[in-house]
């Protein structure tokens, strides 16, 4: 008997691999890190080959490192970082061109075009999407755009689009399946999250031949199974969802009300809204978190755009620490930011301003400014919008949260977690398990094969390892939340106005 789920978690800035015993621990895990390509201010690709290289050797990695056998494996759910598009010809199973990255702002002027053609609400209330070069819809249609003889391929029936779900589960099956999952699929501005089908209209205003597009399915269902080629093995693949929403499936946030954030490369709060799809009136996405057990059930999504890739700008770019983690012995080195506020506006702004042109702003800096002040000020803004997103989600759905479910790398930081909880005045929530997008998508895989019975079963598996309690007082919070809104308010429209 199979014992193991493998987890394939597809990110922004590395391909990881964790294999899960049924009591949702890691037995085995691999993870590498991949090029990040930025061919032009604003533009960042991937290439679609490295993350199926790296994605398949990490795959072979953790499987060598818990030293079992793909007949161990009961099943793989994949997980991925959304909205990136990759287009691909099916004849041959190479890549048109670089996968668009989700944060890349090159369709901005296509995204200002539809708004100027008066798409907003409709786009708004088909797909719950903000119109944004941030989802696929565009992306597919600068390729066809731009790329020669792309557009004449497509028409003919020969390019196949995806997301990094459906490459990968495409090169997993080498070529036989072709699929995604109803969670992905809702972010591509190109599907209706109400009569759950790609939507003709909107294929029509972006020009992208319906026949490019992979089919939509469950999240939580048998999609294919591994060439045997790969790892000896044919191996269920019967999971799939974006990298947010498994989150919020590995978080066990199965009750409407329930709501999580995710500290990766960006930021994102998901607060599951059932089989109702809530619109937002304070920009926030409504999304769908994922189809299981014959239904299809929404979230509403506050996403911030770059979190923990400031931090990875601190390191690479700046150079003024060496490893992620180190950013906590600097902040904490200090008392505050010395009146310092960074806003990681490197890719516009997401929820809740919505400001493609946005760019990234530090203020407030005096002689006496220290690198510790910035380092500070830095993991500082992950919190404030953070905040932002929380107040917007409240408002949306008349509910308090009485505690914050953290989870993603950064929320290692405990400087971080604390301040996060005295800004909010909430308690945040740690649980032992920070790695929860891939156990979400363990989770969807290990309940379509039987390996777990139910989701009651699975809940029973989440545990709190440590909880941060408000602390702050309430004037010194909201005077640091003034300087922060002010501070936004300078980054707003930076790109076109400059
Ligand atoms: N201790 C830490 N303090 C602050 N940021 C951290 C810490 N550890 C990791 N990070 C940040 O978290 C991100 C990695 O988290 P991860 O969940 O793996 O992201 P992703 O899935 O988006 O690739 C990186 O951007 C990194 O800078
Ligand atoms: O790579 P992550 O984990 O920051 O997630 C990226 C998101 O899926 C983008 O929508």
């Amino acid at each position: 008997m199979a014992r193991y789920i493998m987890a394939l978690d597809q990110g922004t800035t590395s391909s990881r691999c964790i294999l899960f015993n049924e009591k949702g621990l890691s037995v085995g895990v691999d993870q590498k890190e991949f090029t990040q390509i930025y061919p032009k201010a604003g533009w960042v690709e991937h290439d679609p080959m490295e993350i199926w290289k790296t994605q398949y050797e990490v795959a072979k990695g953790a499987i060598e490192r818990a030293n079992i056998t793909a007949e161990d494996i009961a099943a793989i759910g994949i997980t991925n970082q959304r909205e990136t598009t990759v287009v691909w010809d099916k004849r041959t199973g190479q890549p048109v061109y670089n996968a668009i990255v989700w944060q890349c702002r090159r369709t901005a002027p296509i995204c200002d075009d539809l708004v100027s053609r008066g798409f907003k609400e409709k786009i708004r209330e088909k797909t719950g999407l903000i119109v944004d070069a941030y989802f696929s819809g565009t992306k597919v249609k600068w390729i066809l755009d731009n790329v020669e003889g792309a557009r004449e391929e497509a028409e003919k029936g020969n390019l196949l689009f995806g997301n990094i779900d459906t490459w990968l589960i495409w090169n997993l099956t080498k070529g036989k399946v072709h699929v995604t999952d109803y969670s992905n699929a809702s972010r591509t501005m190109l599907f209706n999250i109400h009569d759950l089908k790609w939507d003709e209209e909107l294929l029509e205003i972006l020009n992208i031949p319906k026949a490019m597009l992979p089919e939509v399915k469950p999240s939580s269902c048998v999609y294919g199974y591994t060439d045997p080629s790969l790892f000896g093995a044919e191996i269920p693949i019967a999971g799939d969802a974006g990298d947010q929403q498994a989150a919020l499936f590995g978080q066990t946030c199965y009750e409407p009300g329930t709501a999580k954030n995710t500290y990766g490369t960006g930021c994102f709060m998901l607060m599951n809204t059932g089989e109702k799809a809530v619109e937002s009136k304070n920009g926030l996405l409504t999304t769908i978190a994922w189809g299981i057990d014959g239904k299809v059930e929404y979230a509403l999504e506050g996403s911030i755009f770059v979190a923990g890739a400031a931090i990875q700008w601190l390191r690479d770019e700046l150079k003024i620490i060496e490893t992620s983690p180190e950013s906590e012995k600097y902040a904490t080195a200090v008392e505050d930011t010395n009146g310092v506020y960074v806003v990681p506006a490197f890719v516009g702004l997401g929820a809740p301003y919505w400001d493609q042109y946005a760019r990234g702003t530090i203020v407030g800096l005096t002689r006496g400014a220290k690198k510790e002040h910035l380092i500070r000020a830095t993991l500082e803004s992950l919190a404030y919008q953070t905040y932002d997103v929380l107040k917007a989600m409240e408002e949306d759905s008349g509910i308090s949260l009485k505690a914050l479910k953290v989870d993603g790398g950064a929320c290692a930081n405990n400087f971080l977690m604390q301040f996060q909880s005295d800004i909010l005045g909430v308690q945040v929530d740690r649980p032992e398990v920070i790695e929860t997008t891939a156990l979400g998508a363990a989770y969807l895989a290990g309940l379509a094969v039987g390996y777990w019975k139910d989701k009651k079963e699975v809940s029973q598996n989440w545990a709190v390892s440590r909880s941060f309690k408000p602390g702050m007082d309430c004037e010194k919070r909201e005077e640091l939340l003034r300087g922060w809104h002010e501070a936004v308010k300078r980054s707003l429209g930076w790109y076109k106005e400059s």
